[in-house]
């Protein structure tokens, strides 16, 4: 008789997740047997100097990219079993990214960058979800002007509310302050962790901030594409 494995609670689950670019002999080993678990509701925060694979290792997680070798899945599915598409859709609805750089289109105003993606995923009320959900990041007053009229911290506020706006489980920041001033990238991390605490959504951040860390309940460290600690937030 075979005895079923459990079932795996992990939100995340990547075992030995390797990625390589380039051909040889210019190959360079990005990430090398990564081994990562993270239950729905963490907060983690991902550590590690410049070029040590952060970026790289949250693409793979939040399948943006696929991994060269090694498995991830995401509440429960096989993202490296799925194509560029079926990614597209699986990522829609259970992952939301926040970037340092905002990434909003400039021909569209606050309001449409948000409800735009929902829209397109079939959500009738898109606009009025996106209304609501700007107005949390308080920005109700600026819902009709375009990216170049709002200032850095307004226009990350706007990619926050597009992340937020599908009540994603997992949110994926990267250096989401890194262009903002302390004040101003302390309260867009507000933001996010308030949404964290009232939610439970799970939260994954890359920063150099040992402060913003500070904050998550996880630590994990990064090193050469390979994690060197993972370590309870002090
Ligand atoms: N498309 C690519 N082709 C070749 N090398 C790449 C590519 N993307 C990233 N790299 C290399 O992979 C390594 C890890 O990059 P990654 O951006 O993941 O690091 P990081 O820890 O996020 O760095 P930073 O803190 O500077 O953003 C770096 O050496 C980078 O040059």
């Amino acid at each position: 008789m075979t005895i079923a494995s459990p079932p795996n609670s992990a939100l995340i689950s990547a075992r030995n997740v390797s990625l390589s670019l380039g051909r040889a002999p210019s190959r360079v080993e990005i990430l090398r047997g990564i081994d990562l678990s993270v239950a729905a509701g963490e907060s983690v925060a991902l550590l590690g100097p410049s070029g040590s694979g952060k970026s790289s290792l949250m693409a793979v997680l939040s399948g943006l990219e696929q991994p060269s070798g090694g498995t991830v899945e995401v509440a429960g599915l096989d993202f490296t079993a799925l194509d560029e598409d079926a990614l597209a859709v699986a990522r829609r609805g259970r992952i939301g990214i926040v970037l340092q750089a905002f990434h909003l289109l400039p021909t569209m105003t606050a309001l449409e960058n948000v409800a735009v993606p929902l829209e397109l995923a079939g959500e009738r009320d898109a606009f009025a979800r996106a209304a609501t959900e700007l107005a949390a990041v308080g920005l109700g007053h600026r819902t009709g002007h375009y990216p170049a009229q709002l200032s850095g911290g307004e226009q990350q506020r706007v990619a926050i509310a597009r992340a937020l706006v599908a009540r994603p489980a997992l949110i994926f920041a990267d250096e989401p302050t890194g262009n903002l001033d302390t004040a101003t990238g302390a309260a867009i991390m507000d933001l996010l962790f308030e949404r964290h605490a009232a939610s439970g959504t799970t939260l994954f951040v890359i920063t150099h901030d040992p402060a913003l860390a500070a904050r998550c309940a996880r630590v994990i460290d990064l090193a050469d594409g390979r994690i060197v600690a993972d370590r309870v937030s002090a």
